[in-house]
């Protein structure tokens, strides 16, 4: 079975955001990732989630924080040095955080000129970084309209033209079921190079229980196909959050 994180973002938001590394160490987590932890110092966030036990798996790339800013530059013309300060932000929180990957968020941009950005971008901060995880996440269109990344053959294309190591495919099978309608398929395809998993419902973005995906299959094919990475629970609870694990595997 592989090893399963929460999202803090989405998961656990009773209660406060230091109080939900305990909460998702008592429901049987093993992990957490935060999308933007900017707002809170990083010693505080690292100290915590040793306290409770978890490993840290992921952040990303800011906006400072999930209510407010673009998501991210890497693919905006233009906006090169925005996104090198940025990136060099997330390194220093991660210095501190540990995650095991950073998701580099492309921000809002089309055609061209926005994938060969996008492209120097990403090699500059591979290089910048090579001992760092990164990672590239496909977003929907319905939820994210005009985010660069909409395409996981483009995501592929490009982690395979950059071919750098530590660049990898962030998989969630909530955007992969609204991109294409067949998260199973994108996923067969794209098994050998993703890096990190992340699972919310299909149709819906609730649990990962019924709809139209097939989860307990999915962490069989996972373990199948040698997946080493986290798989995070990034969705959004249908009241709270602990009334919605019956699908959480235990230990
Ligand atoms: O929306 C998602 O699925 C993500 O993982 C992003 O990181 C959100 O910005
Ligand atoms: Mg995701």
């Amino acid at each position: 079975m592989p090893r399963f994180a929460a999202n803090l973002t989405m998961l656990f938001t009773e209660l406060p955001m230091m109080e939900r590394f305990a909460a998702a160490a008592a429901a049987g987590f093993q992990g957490v990732e935060i999308l933007f932890p900017y707002d809170i110092a990083a010693r505080d966030l690292s100290r915590t989630a040793i306290a409770a036990g978890l490993d840290f798996v992921l952040m990303n790339t800011p906006p400072p924080n999930w209510t407010g800013g673009a998501r991210g530059f890497a693919a905006e013309l233009g906006r090169e040095e925005r996104f090198r300060s940025d990136f060099d932000r997330a390194l220093r929180f991660a210095s501190v955080l540990r995650p095991r990957h950073i998701h580099i968020m492309a921000g809002y941009a089309q055609g061209p000129e926005a994938r060969d950005t996008f492209a120097r971008n990403l090699r500059w901060a591979a290089d910048r970084a090579p001992h760092v995880g990164l990672t590239i996440e496909p977003l929907n269109p319905a939820d994210q309209p005009g985010y660069f990344l909409a395409d996981f053959d483009l995501a592929a294309e490009l982690i395979a033209e950059i071919g750098a190591p530590n660049l990898g495919l962030q998989f969630d099978t909530y955007h992969a079921h609204r991109i294409t309608g067949d998260a199973m398929a994108v996923w067969r395809r794209h098994a050998g190079i993703t890096r990190h998993v992340q699972i919310g419902g299909v149709p819906g973005r609730h649990e990962p229980v019924g709809g139209t995906f097939d989860f307990p299959g999915f962490f069989a094919a996972l373990d199948r196909s040698g997946y080493k990475g986290w798989v995070s629970a990034e969705y959004n609870p249908a009241s709270l959050t602990a009334e919605g694990l019956g699908w959480l595997p235990q230990p």
